[in-house]
């Protein structure tokens, strides 16, 4: 599917698929009579129940896991941002083609597929102290690629992103959806000082104060995001649509996600959070969306690699609960 607008993407959250309701009940049925005392798996039950529940099958496998890594650039970089250079986009663009990145290593560890998908990066978005990052072309052109990446037959999703200057993007986006000041979304990102930081959240403020985007949060997305958010949003909505479980990554991620939270309640049922990153605005976020991330290990490195991680604890949780014996299959007596 090619969006033209942003109007026909909003439309396909108009009929969203809910979890199986019968698959979640016969899930949680056989996970009270593993050979384990009732809840010793913790959260991985739950997380068991949940998946079975997407996928539609009370005993699921997990065999097609899936990364894809959007990149974008930003013109809002021009303003001094981020401790890198903009090259380093198209650079680690390569790296992650060559096998390089720890996004690499990382979906090699979990048996996952990497795709990666540069998203114009000769043609970086408007700087959004200026003019509006995207048209709305642009911007419906990066919904579109997100959406065409997931592969249907995956059976979980990790969307990462890589693209520098995209944490001032993402804290843009996130203030826009969230309300606060800017000082609560801004952070470090690659490595700025105390006076970047500072600097950043004067460029938050500036691009708010440009673009009057409260309660339209495409709108807000084009206007201050970029073309890696918005594809990791279509990604996100399209994966919905075929009930693929997504596991969230970092704070970029999370905030391209919230658009599609602040325009249909209940749009990010099927999503995870994977981890909660060190950019300070990431565990704001994640606490207005409701999540509570699985892992939690200071990470500050986006491309994917918090929530690839957390594929091996959805593994694992899948594992045990399609693999283990009932009591009264291994002759277990009961409590
Ligand atoms: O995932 C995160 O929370 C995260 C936190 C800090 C930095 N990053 C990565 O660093 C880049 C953006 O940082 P910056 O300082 O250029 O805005 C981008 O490529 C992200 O993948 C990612
Ligand atoms: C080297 C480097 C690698 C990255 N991976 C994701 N974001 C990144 C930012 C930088 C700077």
């Amino acid at each position: 599917m090619t969006f033209a607008t942003l109007a026909d993407f909003a439309a396909t959250l108009g009929s969203l698929p809910e979890p199986d309701a019968q698959a979640s009940d016969l899930a949680r049925a056989r996970d009270a009579q593993l050979t384990k005392p009732p809840g010793a798996l913790g959260r991985l039950e739950d997380l068991a129940i949940w998946y079975a529940g997407w996928r539609g099958q009370p005993r699921p496998r997990l065999d097609r896991p899936q990364v894809v890594i959007f990149a974008g650039n930003h013109g809002v970089v021009a303003q001094g941002v981020s401790a890198f250079p903009p090259e380093v986009t198209v650079q680690m663009v390569a790296n992650f083609q060559s096998g390089g990145a720890a996004i690499n290593q990382l979906a090699r560890c979990f048996g996952a597929t990497l795709s990666v998908v540069a998203l114009d990066l000769d043609r970086p978005t408007a700087d959004f102290t200026l003019a509006p990052a995207m048209t709305e072309a642009d911007c419906a052109a990066a919904l579109s690629a997100g959406w065409q990446a997931v592969d249907p037959q995956a059976d979980l999703l990790v969307v990462g992103e890589m693209g520098i200057g995209n944490t001032t993007s993402a804290a843009a986006l996130a203030c826009a959806l969230m309300g606060g000041a800017p000082a609560d979304w801004v952070g470090r990102g690659t490595g700025l000082d105390d006076a970047g930081v500072a600097r950043k959240a004067r460029v938050v403020a500036a691009g708010l104060g440009r673009h009057h985007v409260a309660a339209r949060p495409f709108e807000a997305l084009r206007c201050l995001g970029g073309r890696e958010l918005a594809a990791m949003t279509g990604a996100i909505a399209r994966a919905r649509t075929l009930r693929i479980p997504v596991l969230l990554d970092g704070f970029i991620c999370t905030a391209a996600a919230a658009v599609l939270h602040c325009a249909r309640p209940g749009a990010l049922d099927h999503c995870l959070a994977g981890h909660v990153s060190q950019e300070p605005g990431h565990a704001r976020l994640l606490e207005r969306l409701g999540k509570a991330p699985l892992l939690s290990l200071g990470l500050r490195l986006g491309e994917g690699s918090g929530a690839a991680l957390a594929i091996g604890i959805v593994q694992g949780a899948v594992a045990c609960h399609s693999g283990m014996a009932t009591f009264a299959e291994a002759g277990v007596a009961g409590a």
